[in-house]
């Protein structure tokens, strides 16, 4: 496939040590060799970096920056098409001036993951590859990025084009049956065989897409509020988990205002913990905002942290807040048990059953090991193995299409089952095997790609 030149900075906006800007395309090399003074580009070896500068062939050969430039060649590439990487003085004037040179002398600018896109228009790597970099760019975890590099390598697509090529062979022997009818029965055994398929195929979907609720987590972190009426200590637990003072603690009572995210590792559980203004009623504009965010989070969260005062009773606003957290995933924190005990813990337990409650001091850092433990107790009894394994479904776009094949594969089993003819039940087969496809990128169209990549960041 032949396109134009792209340019595009692929390092980040701002100050740096070092910024890229890179090429891509049939001319990389000539437009770049219009403005590099050193060694005529066309004739290095590919895969070698070159000093020389960067020139302003408009302006005298004015020198614009000392650089140095890899030449990579065909098919070889990123892109497989041939790459040219300026490596220029971090600053933003410089390197954006080279990239005006660039886009003056014959390049275009690229649009956000352009690059990736040629990867995947020029065969280099599939559409699941290609959404696998943009997972790696915003993984947050290890975990999150093993997963992304999984399925960077291809094994998401590797499992997906063996199902589909068994879709393949079984619609393959369906025509062979019904253009051959070798005996009676042949009708009879199209139907078995395409429903013994259509199972085998859907436990296959149906396992990766228990992955994708896991995927999620992994990706995304698990949604973690801390709630809890102010001063309870909200904000000190989460610099304690975050091992940093983000959250202001003061001893004033409705301290935080406003919702903080925060993405933390908890032994291997990626948190996005979530410090919310303390709940109470209130007259203060500001404080009802942030207490009607808090009351959002709850609603939004996978995991509630909430927060109570061991050394004043259980209030009114307490026993609200363990009623309304009652259906959710929880942990019931009772802080501050360096002063004395106030609270009624037979009571407190009674209310929290059959859950227990973790007794901490975030102040004096007492018992915070153990909530730590309940995190991942709980992270891990769902069924997320802390093992290797990396194979996971974590993109929303493929998580519906797995849903939409289950889905017609269901269809070819109940077609079977009413008795309806092969071809309508070949029709549902087939929308399978298209809806898998589309997850490879074998069978999509072009406006999905374009959205897709759109959300790329620019240079990549
Ligand atoms: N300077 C630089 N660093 C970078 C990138 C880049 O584009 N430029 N990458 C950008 O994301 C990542 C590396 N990803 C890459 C993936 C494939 C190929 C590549 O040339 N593949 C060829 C040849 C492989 C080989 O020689 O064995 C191929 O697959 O055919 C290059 C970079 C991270 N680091
Ligand atoms: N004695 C004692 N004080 C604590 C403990 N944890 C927090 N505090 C203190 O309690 C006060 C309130 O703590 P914060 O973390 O700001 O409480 P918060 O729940 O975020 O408060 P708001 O944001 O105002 O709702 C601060 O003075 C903390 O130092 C503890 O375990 N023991
Ligand atoms: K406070
Ligand atoms: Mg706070």
């Amino acid at each position: 496939m032949e396109f134009d030149t792209i340019a595009a900075i692929s390092t980040p906006p701002g100050e740096g040590a070092i910024s890229i800007i890179r090429l891509s395309g049939e001319q990389a090399v000539k437009i770049a060799q219009r403005v590099f003074k050193g060694k005529n580009l066309a004739q290095v070896a590919s895969h070698t970096i070159n000093y020389g500068h960067i020139i302003d062939p408009d302006h005298d050969n004015q020198e614009v920056d000392e650089v140095m430039v890899s030449v990579m060649l065909a098919p070889k590439t990123f892109t497989r098409e041939d790459v040219i990487e300026i490596n220029s003085h971090g600053g933003i004037v410089a390197t954006n001036r080279i990239l005006q040179l660039l886009l003056a002398n014959g390049a275009r600018l690229a649009e956000p993951g352009e690059f990736t896109k040629r990867a995947f228009l020029n065969g280099r790597i599939d559409l699941s590859q290609a959404e696998a970099v943009m997972d790696l760019i915003r993984a947050k975890t290890d975990r999150s990025m093993q997963v992304a590099l999984n399925q960077l390598d291809g094994n998401l697509s590797t499992l997906i084009k063996q199902i589909r090529k068994d879709i393949v062979d079984t619609l393959a022997q369906v025509e062979v049956n019904i253009d051959y009818p070798e005996y009676d029965a042949v009708e009879q055994m199209t139907t078995k065989l395409l429903v013994e398929q259509a199972y085998n195929v859907k436990a296959h979907v149906e396992q990766l897409l228990k992955t994708a609720k896991q995927g999620k987590v992994l990706r995304e972190g698990l949604a973690t509020a801390i709630i809890g009426r102010p001063n309870v200590g909200k904000s000190s637990i989460l610099n304690h988990l975050l091992h940093e003072d983000k959250a202001i603690v003061t001893a004033i009572a409705g301290t935080t205002r406003d919702v903080i995210e925060e993405y933390v590792n908890v032994r291997g559980v990626p948190l996005k913990l979530i410090d919310t203004a303390g709940i109470r009623e209130t007259d203060d504009v500001v404080e009802k905002i942030g207490v009607e965010r808090s009351r959002n989070a709850i609603v939004q969260a996978d995991l509630v942290m909430l927060v109570l005062n061991s050394s004043e009773n259980l209030t009114d606003e307490d026993r609200a807040l363990l009623k309304l957290t009652a259906d959710k995933k929880r942990i019931v924190i009772l802080n501050k048990t360096d002063l004395a005990m106030h609270l009624k813990q037979s009571e407190l337990a009674k209310l929290v059953e059959p859950h227990e409650v973790i007794a901490v001091s975030v102040l004096k850092n007492l018992n915070m090991d153990q909530l730590e433990d309940k995190i991942a107790h709980l992270f891990f009894a769902e069924g997320i193995e802390n093992n290797q394994t990396t194979l996971m479904v974590t993109n929303a776009r493929h998580i519906g299409l797995l849903a939409q094949a289950s889905k017609a594969l269901q269809a070819v089993i109940d077609g079977v089952e009413m008795g309806m003819p092969v071809d309508i039940v070949q029709i549902d087969m087939t929308t399978a095997w298209d809806k898998l496809g589309e997850i490879t990128g074998d069978s999509v169209q072009d406006d999905l790609l374009d959205e897709l990549f759109s959300q790329f960041c620019l240079g990549k």
